[in-house]
């Protein structure tokens, strides 16, 4: 019951309208009880045959007006509790989004993302349960449960009440009982279907190479096996869901019978009238859902509080990263000074990552970064982006320590292209927009002309309006990086950084973005992390890393003439070049 307590924030916070969604149930509870009444009294007077047309209307009355504030109540507390319900869902939702979006990249190592997206589907609805469901549980099996029951003992009889009630907590065990089992067969068939959904989803991706390597056949039987296996699991559900009408009849069928016997017997001692007994056996009736409701309730109870206990652990979940958020600034302009001496990732015991990187950009100047695979490239950019705070040095932007900014200015100031792109399923135009809503058609062509994807996009059916996605046209690899620069361009920022971003664009493509990037971005800062050595020969200072150090750092002609990893590599991909213009 405690997670009544633990919800009570929630419940204070809208304590009016579970005010009156209480009143309006224990109202229903109320007006439930006249219709068995009146056709008790009914009843009676037919076997005394001293029935009235006056009688008549006044009972029938009766029940009709029940009936229309039965309604009014029901709709009440429906509205009242369930919305109340649909509220704290939507509470907790955007409670743990903002809570994903400020999380620092450690959490996302710890939690897999489906973990994350089953907590905040699966774990907030079963919480919202408690609020709703929960509620009208409680004051069913409790107030409307109790009130039919004194109705009972008080209207018809107390001994053949207690008596009769013998098997009703049955009701109760059997919800407990099929309701956990049921909860449990349903999660599987949940998985198994997701299952299938994910294996119909990587078949379909993959068609062409399971084809190419001979393994359709393989992959049919490994569909068939799951279909099999998820069918079963479903099964199962509707055989545990099938118990519940047969066992409930089963249970109220007992109650009926020994209402008959006593009731009976009674009826012909004199205890009580046939109108006592006809109003009895309606009660019955209203008592199945509360009995019912005490099992639910133990059940939403149980999975409720497993939910909160899981959302609020997320929750408490501190980012490594302190946000600033009083020293918000709206421009940030100055030099860019980068003093590391060493950070290590903090899943790591003794391996640095990085040891003294150290640089000042002025603005207008752009950083080239190179080396080979693991040297250390996109660390840099990691911490530049405020992904780990746990370095040893300082960064500074206009002299101001980045870890003093708050978090949303100083990220506002950067345009980021990460190595793996992401589109969205939206039209291209759209896609460009994306950091500046309010881009006009005009901004967005400049932006990808900047990007030299202009020319791709016109030749597009829909040009700028072409779809890009599973519904849209499919991008090339190089195209996909385009639109990612022409993105980051339209926001025109202070710092951009290109993280292997023209490695899928021709030599030609990559010049004339390059030289795109020295006119517009003339008194901003750029970093480019490379692995072909022409995207970074026009910085103003490029840093060869090796196993998180610096080796070499110069301008390209400078490095050219120490003769070492950078003159090689250059030679090396320059001779490629050769060779592969050759062959075309
Ligand atoms: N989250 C992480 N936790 C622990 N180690 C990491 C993490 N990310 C990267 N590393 C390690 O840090 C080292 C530097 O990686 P980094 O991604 O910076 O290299 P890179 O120069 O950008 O390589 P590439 O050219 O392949 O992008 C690598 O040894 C890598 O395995």
């Amino acid at each position: 019951m405690d997670i009544f307590i633990k919800l009570s924030w929630f419940f204070k916070k809208y304590k009016k309208r579970y005010f009156l969604g209480i009143l309006f149930l224990i109202l229903t509870s109320f007006a439930n009880l006249i219709p068995p009444l009146a056709l008790g009294r009914m009843a009676e007077l037919l076997n005394q045959g001293k029935i009235s047309w006056l009688d008549f209307f006044i009972n029938v009355l009766g029940i009709i007006v029940a009936a229309l504030f039965l309604y009014m109540f029901r709709l009440g507390w429906r509205s009242q509790l369930w919305g109340g319900a649909q509220i704290l869902a939507r509470d907790l939702t955007t409670k743990l989004y903002w809570h994903f979006l400020k999380m620092d990249r450690t959490f996302y190592q710890r939690h897999r993302t489906g973990d994350l997206m089953a907590h905040a589907t699966n774990d907030i609805t079963a919480i919202q349960f408690v609020a709703g469901d929960g509620v009208l549980a409680l004051v069913d099996a409790v107030f409307t449960g109790g009130t039919t029951l004194i109705a009972m003992m008080i209207f018809v009889d107390w001994r053949l009440t207690l008596i009769a009630m013998i098997p009703m907590p049955l009701l109760a065990l059997m919800a407990r009982f099929l309701g956990t089992k049921l909860h449990e067969a349903y999660r599987h068939s949940q998985e198994a279907f997701s299952q299938l959904n994910n294996k119909t989803q990587e078949s379909i991706t993959g068609i062409k190479v399971l084809k190419t390597f001979g393994q359709a056949q393989e992959d049919i039987a490994a569909f068939d096996k799951m279909t099999y296996d998820t069918i079963r699991i479903n099964k199962r559900v509707f055989k545990i869901d099938s118990l519940y009408d047969p066992l409930t009849t089963l249970i109220i069928g007992f109650t009926y019978i020994i209402t008959i016997i006593v009731g009976g017997q009674m009826v012909q001692t004199n205890e009580i009238n046939i109108g006592q007994l006809v109003s009895f056996v309606a009660y019955i009736a209203s008592l199945e859902w509360p009995m019912f409701a005490i099992g639910y309730l133990f059940n939403l109870i149980e999975r409720g509080s497993a939910s909160y206990k899981r959302v609020m652990s997320l929750l408490s979940e501190k980012s490594l990263i302190k946000d600033q958020v009083d020293h918000t600034v709206d421009k940030i302009t100055g030099n860019l000074e980068v003093n590391i001496d060493k950070f290590k990732y903090p899943d790591e015991k003794n391996r640095l990552a990085l040891q003294k990187i150290n640089f000042n950009l002025k603005p207008g100047q752009t950083l080239g970064l190179v080396g080979k695979v693991g040297a250390g490239k996109s660390t840099i950019i990691e911490l530049l982006m405020r992904d780990f705070d746990n370095y040893q040095g300082q960064i500074k932007l206009a002299g101001k320590n980045i870890k003093d900014i708050a978090l949303d200015s100083y990220l506002g100031e950067i345009s980021y292209v990460p190595q793996d792109n992401f589109l969205f399923s939206v039209s291209i135009a759209d896609n460009i927009r994306f950091a500046e809503p309010e881009a006009s058609l005009d901004q967005i062509r400049q932006a990808a002309q900047e990007a030299a994807l202009d020319t791709d996009i016109m030749l597009f059916p829909n040009k700028y309006d072409t779809l890009v996605g599973e519904n849209g046209v499919s991008l090339s690899g190089g195209q996909k990086q385009r639109l990612a620069i022409a993105r980051a361009l339209i926001k025109d920022s202070q710092i951009l950084i290109l993280d292997d971003a023209l490695s899928a664009v021709d030599a030609k493509t990559e010049k004339s973005i390059l030289n795109n990037l020295q006119k517009c971005r003339k008194d901003k800062t750029t970093i480019i992390a490379a692995h072909r050595l022409s995207s970074v020969m026009k910085a103003d200072l490029i840093l060869v890393l090796k196993d998180g150090q610096v080796i070499e750092r110069g301008t390209h002609d400078q490095l050219l003439a120490e003769n070492g990893w950078y003159k090689e590599m250059w030679d090396r991909q320059e001779l490629e070049k050769k060779v592969g213009e050759g062959i075309e």
